[in-house]
């Protein structure tokens, strides 16, 4: 129980750097002596140090570590990557007990951390708050097993179930929905649309409601017809550019080449390589019916305002799914669901 207890801070204390660790997970640590918590720490950005290392930096008095026992939300590292492999050093240190929230599935490192650290006769315990563990690092997971982004399809629509009207940027959902789209804009590592919604919208796809990191903006344009001086080209992010002409990078823009044949499949492989963990798809409507289609999704968003008929636009996607659950934001309807 007492373990549940400094897991869910371990937890807590990963959750600070939502979105900004990518393509790192997101880590927690805690360090407890004698039923007291005396460090704390967190992965805070990939290349910087891992939560074990900041948990352990922050303890004033370093004799007690060796009678304490440190908790991480997910399996030391076992290897050299930017840094050094955090097992060794809790080796080093010789702490009396090892708390593990889940193991590692990146291939480097899966089960070895803990290895290490019960070779050298310290005790380890696995598992706990396991599924809260591995729902915090889902992203994470799912570009490890599955070799691809976590997916999470996002739009709104009027009560007659259109995403805008007359084929023309129609602000469907309220500002209290803003400011949410906005945090999982910060949250999550890319966000895509389509050309044509990039040619009527000209959207920015940035986090300016909140205060947050901006998304990689994604960008499907095979004939290259969104103009460059549309703000999804603007400098405030990265784009990616998917088209059919050319490989080359112009500034904060990389334009890659793609195949037109087996398109949904490619353009896949090709977030895997780049390193993306997880991507908002935005719409339109063509481009999550695709996604829908192949049944590529991990998570959908639907906002709906049950106040506004348009009479006609760019019809919603066909989804026959049931949400999880529903939140209202004031007047408007958020239904959550989950592909599992
Ligand atoms: N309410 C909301 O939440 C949202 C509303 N919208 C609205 O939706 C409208 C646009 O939606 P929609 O018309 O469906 O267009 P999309 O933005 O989905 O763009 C469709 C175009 O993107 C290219 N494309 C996308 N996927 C593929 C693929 N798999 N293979 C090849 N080409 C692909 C094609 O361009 P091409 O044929 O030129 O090669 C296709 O015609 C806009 O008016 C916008 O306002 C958009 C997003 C969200
Ligand atoms: N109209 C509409 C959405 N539209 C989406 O937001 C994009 C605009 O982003 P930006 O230019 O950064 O503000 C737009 O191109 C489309 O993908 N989203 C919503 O949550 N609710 C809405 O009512
Ligand atoms: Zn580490």
């Amino acid at each position: 129980m007492t373990d549940q207890i400094y897991m869910k801070r371990c937890i807590e204390l990963a959750r600070k750097a939502l979105g900004k660790t990518y393509p790192n997970p997101f880590v927690g640590s805690v360090i407890v002596y004698n039923d007291t918590i005396i460090g704390e720490g967190f992965h805070a950005k990939a290349g910087e140090n891992h939560a074990e290392i900041n948990a352990i930096n922050s303890v004033v008095n370093k004799d007690l570590l060796k009678d304490s026992t440190i908790y991480v939300s997910l399996e030391p590292c076992s290897h050299f990557g930017k840094t050094p492999p955090c097992a060794n050093k809790i080796v080093e240190i010789g702490f009396k007990k090892v708390v593990i929230g889940t193991l590692d599935s990146h291939k480097k490192v899966n089960g070895r951390g803990k290895e290490i650290v019960e070779e050298a006769g310290i005790e380890v315990i696995s598992g706990v708050l396991e599924n809260e563990c591995r729902e915090l690092n889902k992203r994470f997971f799912t570009f490890h097993q599955k070799k691809r982004p976590f997916i999470i399809l996002k739009w709104a629509q009027s009560n007659d179930g259109f995403l805008d009207k007359d084929f023309k940027r129609t602000q469907i959902s309220n500002g209290l929905v803003k400011q949410f789209v906005h945090k999982m804009r910060s949250e999550e590592h890319a966000i895509l649309v389509g050309t044509q919604t990039a040619l009527s919208d000209h959207p920015s796809l940035t986090t300016r409601e909140i205060s947050g990191r901006n998304p990689v903006r994604i960008l499907i344009d095979l004939r290259l017809k969104v103009p460059r001086d549309f703000k999804i080209y603007n400098d405030k992010a990265p784009t990616l550019v998917f088209n059919a002409e050319k490989n080359s990078i112009e500034e904060n823009v990389k334009f890659i080449k793609i195949e037109k044949e087996n398109f949904l499949q490619n353009l896949i492989q090709k977030l895997y390589e780049e390193q993306i963990q997880s991507v908002i798809i935005e719409g339109g409507s063509f481009t999550l019916t695709q996604f829908i289609k192949a049944g590529l999704w991990d998570e959908a968003i639907i906002i709906k305002n049950e106040d506004l008929n348009v009479g006609s636009g760019t019809k919603a996607p066909e989804f026959n799914f049931k949400p999880n659950r529903t939140e209202n934001f004031r007047d408007n309807i958020v239904e959550f669901y989950s592909n599992k």
